[in-house]
């Protein structure tokens, strides 16, 4: 069997993350190695998802991309260094009776057509860099029968695209370790929990502005870096401790110390963003209602029963449990007259709202698992590629 002339495939999909204990801050910007550890739970790809199509043929010029129908530059220094160090890492592909079809050596000559959708907003600080950077490496890495020359090597690839991307590549909750090797080989993601005994978690986006952020994450921990001694202090002093104590809380379902180490973390977070010069601001007067409405739906109920964090944007996303879930929506509803009810069900849903000029949208999500194979072939009904390697669809 020749594939001289046939066009290979495969679509992958992959979750977002989203961090409890904060990444901010980098100690090498070329390997994009971490101030410190971090830790995150990963999404429910049924609810939020990238969905990535990649084609490869000797017979295209060169690699492309095109992100939500739209061709997007591939030529940036972290795609490039995702592309090179999967072609490096490439196996033989055979068949299923073990007939070699295409042997390592020849990957170099195939170039790639990526079709990459996110099924949420872009770079409005909701981890598309996350959940499209791992999407981007899973899927190559596939399609070139990657083999690892040690555990967790393709999410130190995922890493270099965007630092958060590398833990996309697991379910559950995940560790980001910071590593001590100048080579970056020790910083990788690794499942801290599977996340079996938190399927009642409930994960509540609220959309405040699904506008791109001025600041990006990258520019905004490099000026962090540079002027904050409160980033230095957290990363060295208050992150080990609050990973050990998250950690034990996962490991115990201690929901309350969960959600009081995530609400800590995201306010230390945007205290360093303040403690930058010129300081940033991510969190908007809607962000901070928020913030005030989890502390006094918490203190009317008695106990920690709801927790916000949020990245660099100024979107909430809320922790609480599936047994509070009903009572938190009534509850922001009468805050904010926004209802974040359903089409399937309040486990998973995705919600617009006419009625609340602050909150635009909502998506109620659980923990999920890692990224999936979804086909192998282009002329699957899942691709996003016609037969000939380009998008279906483009706007
Ligand atoms: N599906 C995808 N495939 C490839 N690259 C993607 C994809 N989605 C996003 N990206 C890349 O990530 C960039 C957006 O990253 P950015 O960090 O600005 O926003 P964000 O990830 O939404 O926010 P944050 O990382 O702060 O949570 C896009 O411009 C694009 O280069
Ligand atoms: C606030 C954060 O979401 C920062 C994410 O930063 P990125 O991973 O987007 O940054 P780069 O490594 O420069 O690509 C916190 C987190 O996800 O841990």
């Amino acid at each position: 069997m020749s594939l001289e002339n046939e066009l290979l495939s495969v679509t992958c999909t992959a979750p977002v993350n989203i961090a409890l204990i904060k990444y901010w801050g980098k100690r090498d910007e070329e390997k994009i190695l971490p101030l410190n550890p971090s830790l995150s739970i990963t999404l429910d790809v049924d609810d939020l998802r990238t969905k990535t199509t990649v084609v490869a043929s000797k017979h295209f010029d060169r690699d492309r991309l095109w992100l939500n129908g739209k061709e997007h530059d591939i030529s940036s220094k972290r795609m490039q260094t995702c592309i090179t160090k999967l072609r490096q890492g490439a196996g033989d592909l055979r068949s299923d009776d073990g007939t070699l079809l295409i042997a390592k050596e020849e990957w170099k000559h195939y170039r790639f057509h990526i079709i990459s959708e996110n099924n949420f907003p872009t770079a409005a600080g909701l981890a598309s860099s996350a959940s499209g950077l791992a999407c981007f490496v899973y899927s190559i890495s596939q399609l070139l029968c990657f083999k690892e020359t040690f555990p967790g090597e393709l999410t130190t690839i995922a890493r270099q695209g965007s630092g958060s991307a590398c833990r996309s590549l697991l379910g559950g909750f995940v560790l980001w370790e910071c590593g001590i090797a100048p080579d970056g080989t020790d910083s990788i993601a690794k499942q801290m929990d599977t996340g079996d005994k938190w399927k009642h978690l409930r994960i509540v986006i609220l959309i405040v502005n699904d506008q791109q952020k001025k600041t990006s994450s990258t520019a905004g921990m490099q000026t962090s870096v540079q002027t904050s001694d409160l980033l230095k202090f957290r990363s060295k002093e208050v992150v080990p401790v609050q990973l050990s104590r998250m950690r034990d809380a996962i490991k115990e379902e201690d929901f309350t110390t969960l959600a009081t180490i995530t609400m800590q973390e995201s306010n230390q977070f945007h205290a360093c963003c303040l403690d930058t010069f010129p300081p940033i601001f991510y969190l908007t007067d809607v962000s901070k209602e928020i913030i005030q409405f989890v502390h006094d739906y918490n203190a009317k109920c008695g106990g920690t029963f709801v927790a916000y964090t949020f990245d660099a944007g100024p979107n909430a996303v809320l922790l609480t449990q599936d047994e509070n879930l009903d009572k938190l929506v009534a509850s922001l509803y009468q805050r904010f007259g926004f209802f974040p009810v359903t089409r399937e069900g309040v486990t998973s849903s995705v919600c617009e709202s006419p009625q609340s000029d602050q909150i635009i949208r909502s998506i109620v999500t659980k923990i999920g698992e890692g990224p999936r194979v979804l086909a192998k072939s282009i002329d699957h009904e899942e691709s996003l590629a016609t037969k000939d390697g380009k998008p279906k669809f483009t706007i």
